[in-house]
């Protein structure tokens, strides 16, 4: 057992709830051998910069190239991630230790004007920058106007109470860890909003060769989700869609049998392939590489073009 352990986050006030969040486990699972346990900020790009044409530029990387940098360098043992930020790749010297217990996977609608987006009265304004919510919510509702909503969920949700917007959605796992679970005014059914590739997930990552910290974390990581994250990131990676591409996808265990949803649709909603599959849960990755295969056959040449 490591004498010391530094977990590296980013500074955000979600990315800081889960940094304390693993760094609790650690210490309930590890009891009196508990290493030290240290909470060490790292500043990323992708915190800095607001405007959405240089972060897509930046693609996902954006958000964790520094904390990549303080692992490799070793100014950090680990590092706590929000799974859905997570790029496809890593740098080769790390890797995903794995993922704690998966929060509720469900995007949270969040208006005073209407308790489902199909109540919303016609032209009204929802704030997201997610291309996936977007995409997904034109496709119910093509009249809506979105406007581009950057920022963390505390922002969003006072541009919401100013009168900004109309409606908004977020993860409920992030409003949950950050205690303000309360302002959801309904959960968005998984099956026909789908989730992000890694949504409510929360991912570990630590230099490859890390036996010491590998071993430390392994009592605090969960083989379910990560047989659900195995399955969605390989769809994504064949996927291998630009960061303009609205992609959902989300994999769950049931008993011994691993379901999948995915879906990719056009930015505007116009246009939308889905699918669903089922198989034994050592198949994780061919079932995602699958689902990618049988949408990259059905839709159009450059669908994902963006
Ligand atoms: N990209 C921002 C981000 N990354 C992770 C979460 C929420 C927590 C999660 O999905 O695990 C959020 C905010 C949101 O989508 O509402």
């Amino acid at each position: 057992m490591p004498a010391q352990l530094r977990i590296g986050t980013r500074g955000s006030p979600l990315a800081l709830a889960q940094a304390e969040h693993v760094k609790q486990r650690l210490a309930a699972a590890h009891g009196a051998q508990a290493p030290e346990l240290d909470i060490v900020v790292i500043k990323t790009s992708g915190d800095l910069i607001q405007d959405r044409a240089l972060a897509e530029a930046g693609g996902k990387g954006l958000f964790t190239k520094e904390l990549d940098s303080a692992l490799e360098r070793g100014d950090i043992d680990l590092a706590v991630h929000s799974a859905k930020d997570l790029p496809t790749f890593l740098p080769q010297g790390l890797e995903i230790s794995g993922y704690l217990p998966r929060e509720d996977v469900r995007d949270a609608w969040i208006s005073e004007k209407a308790d489902d987006p199909r109540a919303l009265p016609p032209g009204s304004v929802v704030g997201t920058a997610s291309l996936r919510r977007s995409a997904m919510l034109l496709r119910l509702r093509p009249d809506l106007a979105i406007s581009l909503l950057r920022g963390n969920v505390e922002t969003r949700l006072a541009k919401l109470a100013r009168g900004e917007i109309d409606a908004t959605i977020l993860a409920i796992a992030g409003l949950k860890r950050l205690g303000l679970a309360d302002r959801a005014t309904r959960l968005l059914d998984a099956a026909d909003f789908i989730p992000a590739v890694g949504q409510g997930a929360i991912a570990i990552t630590a230099r490859r060769d890390d036996a010491p910290v590998t071993a430390a974390l392994r009592p605090i990581l969960d083989s379910a989700t990560g047989v659900a994250l195995a399955c969605e990131r390989a769809l994504l990676q064949v996927l291998d869609g630009s960061c303009r591409t609205p992609i959902g996808g989300h994999a769950w265990l049931a008993g011994d049998a691993l379901h999948l949803r995915a879906i990719i649709l056009r930015p505007d909603g116009s246009e939308s392939f889905a699918t669903e599959i089922s198989g034994p849960h050592a198949d994780a990755i061919n079932l995602g590489e699958k689902a990618a295969r049988e949408l990259l056959v059905r839709a159009p040449p450059g669908f994902l073009a963006g």
